[in-house]
């Protein structure tokens, strides 16, 4: 606790500008494997995620924060014979010991939805719980690289940036919204319609994450997708409303999280090689962006060691993916108002 008592003295005043130090900790590129935080780490999604992780050969350290349950989490993963070291952080007080020298951390932290509800309706409790803990990511590892996981995604993303920035820590090019579970789903299907093996196929999927928002560009799939349009418009809504499907099976208990620590491993695992020098590491994500009118918008993007390292162009769309593009246009533009409202208030 140490460094974090000396981390917290330094900012006891309120966030401010860190050290040119404090920034520099964080975005070296180590040899022997990186320092991942997953804050959520006892969850749904925390648990099988923080398994992926911890099979992870680019993972040396994995910090597993939580607000109860971290300790059994932990010394369960911690009898696996990898080389990845598990801690377990509990509680605020313990939060900086698992954010101090992270190089990404990863936020599936907060509640998920039960049938009858939109992601929206998760944003009273869950923006709170993403303020407070982007809070600690701008005081103890302001230069990692942070994937919020935690629904709305559209609305708790600008969250996250703007605490960043009242921290006058946010870098564009290191803060993602989780929207890789689209892609996973997109390819599942697509690979069905086409009857071959998911593992050869890629779609693109564009927007955010909710319902419309969601926007699987077909046409762009490889292999190439040549379906009537109706059957394309029931892929595409199938697709966007995959939550909700598995929302309504689960009655009650919660939503994907099996699915969704498959995705947020792999883009992890996307991350930490980008971060070490691979090259050609491309993602969806929804991140700031200047490519539609929106400043926030999931595309394809290229990371590189220090984060994004370009924007790929939209793919162009078709009559149908155009029209699904403009529908989606007023409900981003309300939830990611709706998150800077949120976090003007505070
Ligand atoms: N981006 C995406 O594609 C997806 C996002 N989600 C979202 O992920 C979130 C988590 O879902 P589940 O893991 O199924 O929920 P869960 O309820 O099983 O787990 C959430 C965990 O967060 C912890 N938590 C709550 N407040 C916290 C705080 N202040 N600090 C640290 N941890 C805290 C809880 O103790 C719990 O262990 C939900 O908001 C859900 O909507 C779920 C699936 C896909
Ligand atoms: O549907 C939900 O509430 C969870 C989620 O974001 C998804 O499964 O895509």
């Amino acid at each position: 606790m140490q460094r974090v008592a000396r981390l917290a003295a330094h900012f006891s005043g309120g966030l401010q500008e860190p050290e040119e130090g404090l920034h520099a900790q964080n975005t070296s590129a180590p040899g022997d494997g990186y320092n991942v935080a997953v804050l959520g780490a006892a969850g749904g999604i925390g648990q099988p995620l923080s398994l992926l992780l911890k099979l992870s050969s680019r993972v040396r350290e994995l910090r597993l924060y939580d607000v109860a349950n971290t300790a059994g989490v932990a010394g369960d993963l911690s009898h696996i014979s990898t080389a990845a070291h598990v801690t377990a952080h509990t509680g605020p007080q313990q939060l900086g010991d698992a954010l101090y020298g992270a190089h990404l951390v990863v936020i599936p932290a907060g509640v998920p939805r039960k049938p009858g509800m939109t992601r929206d309706d998760l944003f009273n409790i869950n923006a709170g719980i993403v303020r407070t803990l982007v809070e600690g990511v701008a005081r103890y590892c302001p230069g990692a690289w942070l994937a919020v996981i935690s629904n709305p995604v559209n609305s708790t993303v600008p969250i996250a940036a703007e605490v960043l920035k009242r921290a006058g820590v946010f870098n564009p090019a290191r803060l993602f919204g989780v929207t890789s579970l689209d892609v996973v789903r997109a390819e599942t299907f697509v690979a069905q319609a086409l009857g071959v093996d998911p593992a050869g196929v890629h779609v693109p999927v564009i927007g955010g994450h909710a319902g419309i928002t969601i926007l699987p560009v077909l046409s762009a799939a490889t292999p190439p997708l040549a379906l009537p349009e109706e059957r394309q418009r029931a892929l595409m809504a199938r697709i966007q409303d995959a939550g909700t499907e598995v929302v309504q099976a689960k009655a009650g208990a919660g939503s994907a999280t099996l699915s969704m620590a498959h995705a947020a491993a792999r883009f992890a695992e996307a991350c930490l090689r980008a971060m070490s020098g691979e090259a050609g590491v491309v993602e969806c994500a929804y991140v700031a962006s200047s490519l539609t009118p929106q400043p926030y918008f999931a595309s394809q993007l290229r990371l590189g060691p220090a984060g994004i390292a370009e924007f790929l162009p939209l793919p162009r769309l078709t009559p149908l993916e155009r029209d699904n593009y403009e529908r989606m246009q007023e409900e981003l533009r309300t939830s990611i108002q709706k998150g800077l409202d949120f976090a003007a208030r505070q």
